[in-house]
């Protein structure tokens, strides 16, 4: 399917929780920006919550949401005016209807040409009913295109994933349906198909004849903050691994579409994950480690452990801290081992994945007291964008010595500025109908069933070492010794910097 971008978007959206973190934080921001650069034309948007709220107010809200969110923001009256409130329990059926009043007015006045797009910025439990509503009181009976965003978590795991998908199925078709996964919007995640694919000496270097293994590490150094009534029932397997993780493996891991379509990137996607090594029982522990954090300092500021975070249980088995070895049994990646790592409260806030290479088969520089480093490619996907290609190159002077060098690309340094802030990129997408970026059911359904496996085994078994690693490090020992059985260590991030030109 061919998208263009630059067409202007004529569109209402409705954003159900309208007066959450999510909508004030992103959706409100990344609307202002899609406005500023002129890729809204004719729009208009509907919030809904339950608390009371007269327009004004709401359109206040908005307008402090993006002052506070950009700096120098300006026209925001103006941007402010296409918004209007609705105050609405989702789970009132009698409500919808005058919902659908407002929608039909503000589509008339706008002239929307009846494009609708839902966004579901609310609890997940909501996603099924509201879906259903919105089809029985007729908000999706429409001339124009009709979408649902729908933010994550989609479902808790195999079963409630495909039940929310039948509630949803009833109203939209999948290819109405764009499930977020915000890591597919950042720059750099996107970067990776470009970096394989437009690049002769990667592809023909990116299999297991010269790859020795692959590092992908979400970092964080905030805790649970807030979110503990969730995260007790989520966990980080759920919370990053089974999306967002999952997803960078992917990308990496999947062969060059035939064409830079949706559908076409998906099915190279779903092979890739059809294709992992599913691991369970009494295997998990010998691919899988979980922690969770116990209190220490962060910048050198002493924080709580997890088990004393509001809403959490003083005896909790959550874990905060993943670390995986993900095995994909194909003919390109047979043995190549996929080491992934995420957790809260850890040493700094960073997402990289690094590409070992394998060692030459002789290496004429490789003296007793000078060993060469491998050849790394380093994706920066967080807070720097940029890639570093780690090489070795000979020492300057006299002797015959090599040394490691540093080949070095900035996103931010060079390519712009205003890098687009993920949920702007994929709030554009979604308006254009570009589906490239989200995930597709299968992918869904595939990566629960190989995380289901997982917290099966972990929730059949105490952590008795829980909590196990202080906050402010970089996780358990354990996480090192997955690696160290295989002859490997993670690669410190902190040694990995993009130089800014
Ligand atoms: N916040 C974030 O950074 C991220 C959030 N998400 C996901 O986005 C979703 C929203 O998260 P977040 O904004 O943090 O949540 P909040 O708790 O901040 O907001 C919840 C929203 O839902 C509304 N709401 C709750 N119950 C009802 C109801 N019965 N009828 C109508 N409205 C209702 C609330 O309205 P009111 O308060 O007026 O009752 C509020 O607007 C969740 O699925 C979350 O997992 C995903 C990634 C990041
Ligand atoms: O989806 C989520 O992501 C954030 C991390 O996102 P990032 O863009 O800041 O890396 C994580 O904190 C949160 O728990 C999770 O739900």
């Amino acid at each position: 399917m061919y998208v263009n971008q630059n067409q202007h978007s004529t569109a209402l959206i409705m954003i159900f929780g309208a007066t959450g973190d999510l909508a004030n934080r992103k959706l409100f921001p990344s609307l202002y920006r899609l406005y500023q650069k002129g890729k809204l034309s004719r729009f208009a948007v509907v919030g809904v919550g339950r608390r009371t709220l007269t327009d004004e107010q709401f359109k206040q809200n908005v307008q402090n949401s993006v002052a506070e969110a950009i700096d120098g923001s300006k026209d925001l009256e103006a941007f402010a005016s296409h918004f209007c409130y609705h105050s609405h329990d989702v789970t009132d059926s009698s409500s919808y209807a005058a919902l659908k009043n407002i929608a039909d007015d503000l589509d008339n006045k706008y002239s929307l040409g009846g494009n609708r797009v839902f966004y579901l910025a609310m609890a997940p439990e909501f996603f099924g009913p509201i879906a259903i509503h919105l089809k029985q009181d007729g908000l999706t009976d429409v001339s124009g295109f009709k979408r649902l965003i729908i933010e994550k978590p989609f479902g808790h795991d195999l079963e409630s994933a495909k039940e929310l998908n039948e509630q949803i199925r009833t109203a939209f078709a999948e290819n109405e349906v764009y499930r977020i996964d915000h890591y597919l919007g950042k720059a750099m995640v996107q970067n990776i198909e470009t970096i394989r694919f437009s690049n002769a000496i990667f592809e023909n270097l990116w299999n297991n004849r010269y790859i020795s293994n692959i590092q992908v590490t979400s970092s964080e150094v905030l805790g649970v903050e807030e979110r503990g009534r969730y995260y007790e029932t989520s966990g980080a397997l759920r919370d990053m691994v089974q999306n967002h993780i999952l997803q960078m493996v992917a990308l990496l891991a999947m062969e060059p579409p035939i064409r830079l379509t949706p559908d076409e990137i998906r099915s190279e996607k779903v092979k890739v994950f059809r294709a992992m090594r599913p691991v369970e029982g009494e295997d998990v522990k010998n691919y899988f480690v979980r922690g969770q954090y116990g209190k220490g300092l962060v910048e050198d500021q002493e924080v709580p452990g997890y088990r004393e975070e509001q809403m959490v249980n003083p005896a909790s088995q959550t874990e905060t801290f993943v670390a995986g070895k993900v095995m994909i049994d194909n003919f390109r990646w047979a043995g190549v081992p996929f080491y992934i790592r995420t957790g809260k409260r850890l040493e700094s806030k960073s997402t990289k994945i690094v590409v070992q290479f394998k060692d030459i088969p002789m290496n004429l520089y490789d003296k007793k007291d000078q060993a060469l480093t491998p050849n790394l490619l380093v994706i920066h996907i967080q807070p720097e964008e940029g890639i570093t290609l780690h090489l070795n190159a000979k020492k300057a002077g006299q002797n015959m010595e090599a040394t490691p060098i540093k080949l070095s690309y900035a996103n931010t340094g060079i390519a712009s500025i205003n890098t687009p802030e993920a949920y702007e990129k994929l709030i554009d997408d979604s308006i254009h109908g570009d589906a490239t970026n989200f995930t597709h059911w299968d992918e869904v359904a595939l990566s629960w069933s190989y995380v289901d496996k997982i917290s099966q085994a972990w929730s059949s078994t105490t952590a008795e070492n829980f909590p196990n690693y202080a906050a402010g490090s970089m996780g358990p020992k354990e996480s090192d010794e997955l690696l160290e059985k295989d002859g490997f260590f993670w690669w410190p991030l902190s040694q990995f910097e993009v130089d800014v030109c």
